[in-house]
């Protein structure tokens, strides 16, 4: 079995408690409320430029020009074709980027620069790649299930289809590759870092459903 294919068994649960989280099921029958979503889409415009940094360091360690281009691809699709679809949707519900980050934004961009920045290539992309293979299985259940005229049919289309589902396939074929010349302590670690973030992935959606707000 595929190295990836393991780290999905092991976390199929969480990605089955995020399908059914309230926000992706009102996001499907397009009846979320429009202030969550634009705490989410405000919150997910700072998170990509975050992952775009992440991405862009993971470029500068990788040893083959190669994968520095693909990691270049990949943070250009974070700051411009996904920032883009945020910017249909300030315009769409009329509001800016504003604010900082939330406690869960923060920690998420946190761990993901901090991965990639002090931890193995490995381990980064591990750390990435849910990223990648969450949003797209969201994204293609989602629109097996939505409703006509979803007000958020945009975010549905970008996850769900092709151009994202390439990008989502090359990740998982580099993080094939370099699991399959990692040691086993190490897999061990690329585990770690996808299980962290598959559960970061939960807290976001979790998070912006009660939008999240400073205690202090
Ligand atoms: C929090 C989060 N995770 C993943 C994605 C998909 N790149 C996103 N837009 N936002």
């Amino acid at each position: 079995m595929k190295f990836t294919q393991t780290l999905w068994e092991e976390n199929t649960a969480t990605y089955e408690q995020i399908v059914a989280l309230p926000f992706n099921q009102e996001l499907t029958n397009g009846t979320l409320d429009t202030n969550k979503f634009k705490f989410y889409v405000n919150q997910d415009a700072h998170y990509l430029a975050e992952y775009g940094r992440a991405l862009s360091i993971m470029a500068a360690k990788s040893p083959d020009t190669k994968l520095v281009l693909d990691f270049i691809k990949f943070a250009e699709g974070a700051i411009v074709t996904e920032q883009l679809l945020h910017g249909s949707y300030f315009e769409q519900f009329d509001f800016e980027l504003s604010g900082s980050k939330s406690p869960t934004c923060l920690n998420y961009t946190n761990f993901l620069l901090a991965t990639c920045s002090l931890k193995s290539l490995e381990e980064g992309m591990a750390a990435l790649l849910p990223c990648f293979w969450i949003y797209r299985e969201v994204g293609l259940h989602i629109l097996g299930n939505t409703a006509k005229d979803n007000p958020f049919q945009a975010w549905i289309d970008t996850y769900s289809g092709e151009e994202f589902a390439d990008a989502v396939e090359k990740a998982i074929a580099i993080t094939d590759k370099l699991a399959e010349e990692a040691s086993p302590t190490l897999r061990a670690k690329m585990k770690e870092a996808f299980t962290m973030s598959c559960k970061m992935e939960y807290l976001f959606w979790e998070s912006a459903y009660r939008q999240e707000a400073w205690v202090i």
